[in-house]
């Protein structure tokens, strides 16, 4: 049975990672996705922001629409305290599986928890069966044209309290206009972009990063 490029990128991870060390995981994909096959993992340049963001939020309670493979996933768990919370949705399964063994290879599956199943069913059970109160950080990497309706949603379902952090990937590449007018526009956030690069390319992208203002 043939292999997927996801199933590749796992190997690639699984021969020439160090099992336990997040950073050793991080730096084998980016190679084998900047040598190899590209996929589309936040990457290193993107990476280092959402770093410098994650960093400066200093967060205990995170989410994350679209595993994928796991790469951010691991990215933003290297640098949590003990103790924070870090629930990551993806509803691909075979994707799930991937990310699933890439961060217990990783050695941050205590750091992180894979919800399987679709955004737009986990944000609203996210209170009451995952006893949150309201998130901290927020990473957005799913489907562009859903980034709209999961942010308004995360609104309406109470999550997001006076200085919750949304950072969105993608807004220049794929793009994701409506989302832009939105956050930019509604008057309940505070923007801000960091232009950078689309991963393991050098054709413009950027990060948005989005601030409730409460
Ligand atoms: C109802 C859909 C919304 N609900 C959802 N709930 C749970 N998981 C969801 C999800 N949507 C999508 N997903 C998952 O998120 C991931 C989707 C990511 C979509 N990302 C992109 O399309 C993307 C695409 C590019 C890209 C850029 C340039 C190019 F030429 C080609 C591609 C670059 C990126 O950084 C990207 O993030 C998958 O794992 C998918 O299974
Ligand atoms: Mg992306």
């Amino acid at each position: 049975m043939n292999q997927t490029k996801e199933q590749r990128v796992l190997q690639y991870v699984l021969d020439n990672a160090v099992r336990g060390d997040p950073q050793s995981v991080i730096d084998s994909i980016d190679t084998y996705c900047s040598q190899k096959e590209w996929a589309m993992n936040v990457g290193d340049q993107k990476g280092l922001i959402l770093d410098n963001v994650v960093k400066e939020t200093d967060p205990n309670v995170l989410l994350e629409l679209g595993t994928y493979c796991g790469y951010s996933a691991v990215r933003i768990s290297r640098l949590l305290k003990p103790g924070a919370r870090f629930f990551t949705v993806e509803f691909n399964p075979a994707f799930a599986a991937i990310a699933k063994q890439i961060i217990e290879f990783a050695g941050v599956n205590d750091k992180v928890q894979i919800i399987e199943g679709n955004t737009q069913d986990i944000i609203p059970q996210l209170k009451k069966k995952y006893e949150l109160d309201t998130l901290d950080f927020v990473f957005v990497d799913h489907w562009k044209d859903k980034y709209t309706d999961d942010t308004k949603l995360l609104e309406k379902c109470n999550l997001l309290r006076k200085g919750s952090v949304i950072l969105a990937d993608n807004v220049i590449v794929p793009g994701a206009p409506d989302f832009l007018k939105y956050v930019r526009s509604c008057g309940r956030y505070d923007c801000t972009n960091y232009p950078s690069v689309l991963e393991y390319m050098t054709e413009k992208d950027a990060l948005e990063k989005a601030v409730f203002r409460g």
